[in-house]
């Protein structure tokens, strides 16, 4: 059990979650802090004999996934999931979220796409009543990742290239992320678009219409909102 209070609420909603994964089912598994609280407690659950297998949205996710002895497979062999449960950086009052703080935004919104129903885990720090405080991640091609910034700029998105040490950060696919600000986009869906159709923009953070339930952590206690 977690002694920091931000990150027993990441857990405790991990828990809550668990509840919605029966036996049998193919499960989307989720990347970050929290998301890592539950691919341990499911890791528990398949030791005491939950028959599951698990769809890992990152390398980082598949590591641990392992550890924990969750059985795996891929997207291909799966091709559709029950249940895919992640974490957030935001949230609203929408079910609209910004994802990909840790960079794993790519695959996590492909795990999204391809399952029937998607479940956000969040501490309750996470929701806010307009996205865009936490920068919106963009993961780009390297060879136009230049380009686009120069584009993302005249767009008055303030991009930032994200670093790791002193080097661009790399995601999973090899691909690099520019953080922009969309604290003053009224609407999100023609600016995702917008950004989608720049050629060399592989996918962005935004999740405008994947979620159906949130369940937040909130002290000791979980709220659990649906659409
Ligand atoms: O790329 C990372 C994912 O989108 C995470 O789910 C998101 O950044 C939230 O991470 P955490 O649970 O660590 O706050």
């Amino acid at each position: 059990m977690s002694s920091n209070p931000k990150d027993r609420e990441k857990e405790i909603a991990a828990l809550e979650s668990l509840k919605y994964i029966k036996d049998g089912m193919k499960v989307g598994l989720g990347t970050g802090s929290t998301a890592a609280h539950m691919v341990k407690g499911l890791g528990r659950l398949v030791a005491n004999g939950l028959q599951v297998v698990g769809v890992p949205s990152s390398d980082a996710t598949e590591t641990l996934a392992i550890e924990v002895g969750i059985p795996l497979t891929t997207l291909d062999k799966a091709k559709r999931l029950d249940v895919t449960i992640d974490g957030a950086d935001e949230f609203d009052g929408n079910f609209q979220l910004i994802k990909g703080g840790g960079g794993a935004l790519l695959r996590e919104k492909i795990l999204a796409y391809n399952t029937d129903i998607n479940i956000i885990i969040a501490d309750a720090a996470k929701q806010v009543e307009r996205l865009g405080k936490f920068k919106l991640p963009v993961e780009t091609i390297q060879f136009a990742t230049t380009s686009i910034s120069k584009i993302l700029e005249e767009m008055s998105l303030s991009p930032i290239l994200r670093m790791k040490a002193d080097q661009p950060y790399t995601t999973d696919e090899g691909n690099f992320i520019l953080d922009i600000d969309i604290f003053d986009v009224d609407d999100l869906t023609t600016l995702n678009t917008k950004l989608i159709s720049i050629p060399g923009v592989v996918e962005t953070g935004l999740f405008l219409d994947t979620t159906s339930i949130v369940i937040v952590g909130q002290g000791e206690t979980t709220k659990t909102l649906k659409k």
